[in-house]
């Protein structure tokens, strides 16, 4: 993982130490000595400081490995034996193994409470794994959150992220503005008034501000209410573009959010001082820098920590230098927000290029900082990936890791998908072939099983690179393959879609707007999914169809570069390895190249399109995994002092 530095197992003092997992009876109490100490303790350099970290999350089998494998040093089988116990190695196989049932081995006799014990034990590990023995309180602050808000993969992560933390056993609360359209709007129904009201100052006033609540999930869903959040259109503008008050709008946000715990009985009580805050993106920049300024300086949250995630740097929030005595910030914070553009960014001979910028101030002021992915964790340390912020990044590398997202598995599941024409699973596949169909029939295309159908979804815009398709296409058109680009975004590319319809009506469809129901469909029914991405910090579109049995076609950058493995036919002893191809440079012919052998994979070596498929539908993009990095960085950023 970037910027994580860890050295392995460090032996510590010698004690009495009794197994948090293996439980001994009275008659067997174990001592450890240091080389036998249970559990890893990793050593975690930050900033010159050292500090033991314990790890919790072993697994049973592992555990018991190392727990019963130096018992035959000390005691060896004949001492277990006149104890009436069994082997060691015997013991191992039946922890290892799931039906270690009382069944006795032949010639010995069992001591039972030691193996009932030792079930116990597994079983307490078992459940460890999945809970965690360090709870914390957590309040995420997004923009947007799915299902209520979505305009892409942030809006997924912050809707799944913390359900599968909150099943981990942390107290939960997402809070994001509620972007109420109206009485017929239902996305909110299930959220309550709070009867909460809160007074902000900033931007020349006091607003009030209202807090919605619905708990679901296992998570508090907290809707921060205000007029300005009452708008057609997406979350950040309208088909006229931006809203020109979004630095106002998220401002709100972030005050409401440090507000929040303190004042919300959710549940019949508060999330109180002692909070881990996970800011999202620049709309929560703000967060780590009012609790800074203004809550700690008077004891009020000393014991929090903010983590900011970045999902997308390209995007910070950068406003007129001028705005800042509107944020309702102590004026001796400017330092932190400030953000000068270099020279040439400068738009006439007086131009200071003075700003402010949200997402610096962010990365200047958090505890932590967790991008999605490691090789995007590495990228924005970079001048060709930093947007300008890669200095202030690397002076912050220590503390920067990438944690790759993680797939919601019931939203996107194959067997289970209401959107789709006829669900599949891993062993039985024929409904994926009713899906391209299905796919086929409802965009007006000819139904054909045996032509490689492609498919794009994602916002049109310099990111996703859909001008390398739109300059790739004239010589895709002319193969014998079907094409559909779900999207919208900048007007020029939408306007050619609707184009390059018209001219290929038997093979392309270009299909503008936002359509989740669509994408499920696309995801199910194309046998390629393309992600000509100039950066993608994640991505979740190769997540999704690789556990479709879709098999992508991407550019080798971020985290499609991390999960995405390229297919080797020659691997695994002939029997081929990869789950698709990723092609560099950034460029038509690369692009053509990569999706070239795509589509003679599919049309001339069934057996190893299968294999690709099957590799990637088994492949864990679950929540779980994630959710024990998280929890790592989260043990790490309470260890360390407040950075600000
Ligand atoms: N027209 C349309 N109709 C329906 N659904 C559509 C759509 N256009 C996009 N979507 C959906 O929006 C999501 C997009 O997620 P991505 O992760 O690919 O990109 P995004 O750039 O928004 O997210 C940023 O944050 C995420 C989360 O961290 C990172 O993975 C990513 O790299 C980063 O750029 C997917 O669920 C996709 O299906």
């Amino acid at each position: 993982m970037a910027g994580m530095q860890l050295s392995g197992a460090v032996a510590v003092a010698s004690s009495n130490l009794r197994s948090p997992g293996v439980t001994s009876t009275s008659s067997c109490t174990l001592r450890w000595s240091s080389s036998q100490m249970l559990g890893p303790l990793d050593r975690h350099w930050n900033k010159q400081r050292s500090f033991l970290v314990v790890r919790n999350n072993l697994s049973l089998f592992s555990q018991v490995q190392k727990e019963v494998a130096p018992l035959s040093d000390q005691y060896s089988n004949d001492w277990l034996l006149r104890r009436g116990s069994v082997p060691t190695e015997d013991l191992t196989a039946r922890l290892a193994s799931k039906d270690d049932t009382d069944a006795k081995p032949d010639g010995y006799t069992l001591q039972h409470d030691f193996l009932q014990d030792s079930k116990l034990a597994r079983a307490n590990l078992e459940e460890n794994n999945r809970r965690t023995t360090n709870p914390f309180n957590i309040i995420f602050v997004s923009a947007e959150v799915a299902p209520y808000s979505k305009t892409g993969g942030l809006g997924d992560v912050c809707g799944s992220l913390p359900v599968a933390l909150a099943s981990r056993g942390h107290r939960m609360m997402v809070i994001s503005p509620r972007y109420w359209s109206g009485p017929g709007d239902t996305r909110y129904a299930g959220a309550f008034d709070t009867q909460v009201r809160i007074k902000i100052g900033c931007f020349n006033g006091e607003h009030e501000v209202a807090f919605f609540h619905e708990y679901r999930a296992g998570v508090d869903w907290v809707f921060v209410d205000h007029h300005s959040y009452h708008r057609p259109g997406t979350p950040y503008g309208d088909t006229r573009g931006s809203f020109g008050d979004n630095q106002f709008r998220f401002t709100l946000l972030c005050h409401a959010s440090c507000e929040a715990p303190l004042m919300l009985p959710l549940g019949g009580y508060t999330y109180g001082e002692k909070c881990l805050f996970i800011a999202n993106d620049w709309h929560a920049g703000l967060v780590p820098i009012i609790l800074a300024s203004k809550y700690r300086k008077h004891g009020v949250y000393s014991g929090s920590r903010c983590i900011l995630a970045i999902h997308n740097l390209a995007h910070q929030g950068v406003e007129p230098a001028t705005t800042f005595n509107s944020l309702g910030l102590p004026s001796n914070w400017y330092g932190a927000l400030e953000w000068v553009f270099p020279t040439w960014a400068r738009t006439h001979a007086l131009d200071k290029g003075e700003a402010v910028n949200h997402l610096k101030g962010a990365i200047v002021t958090a505890d932590r900082i967790i991008t999605v992915s490691q090789g995007y964790a590495w990228e924005i340390t970079t001048q060709e990936g930093g947007y300008g912020l890669d200095g202030l990044l690397r002076s912050r590398k220590s503390v920067i890791n990438g944690i790759t997202n993680g797939v919601d598995v019931d939203e996107w599941d194959p067997a289970t998908d209401k959107y789709i024409a006829s669900q599949y699973t891993l062993e039985d596949l024929s409904g994926k072939a009713e899906c391209k169909a299905a796919l086929q029939k409802e965009l007006g295309l000819a139904v054909r099983p045996d032509v490689p159908f492609i498919g794009f979804i994602g916002r049109l815009d310099y990111q996703k690179g859909p001008d390398i398709i739109q300059a790739a296409l004239p010589e895709l058109m002319t193969d014998d393959v079907q094409m559909v680009m779900l999207g919208s975004g900048e007007s020029a590319i939408e306007s050619w879609m609707s184009q390059a319809e018209f001219q290929h009506k038997d093979k392309f469809r270009g299909w503008v707007g936002f359509n989740v129901p669509l994408s499920h469909r696309i995801t199910a029914g194309c046998d390629i999914l393309v992600m000509p991405s100039r950066f993608e910090p994640c991505g979740l579109n190769q997540l999704y169809a690789m556990r479709y049995g879709t098999v992508p076609v991407v550019h080798s950058t971020g985290g499609l570069r991390d999960t995405v493995e390229d297919f080797n036919p020659f691997a695994n002893g002939g029997q081929g390895l990869g789950t698709g191809w990723t092609f560099s440079p950034i460029s038509k012919e690369a692009f053509m190249g990569a999706l070239r052998t795509a589509i003679g994979t599919y049309r001339d070596h069934g057996d190893s399109w299968k294999g690709i498929m099957c590799r990637g539908m088994s492949q864990d993009f679950s929540w779980d995994r994630a959710a024990l990095q998280y929890e790592q960085v989260f043990e790490w950023a309470m260890i360390d002092p407040p950075y600000a």
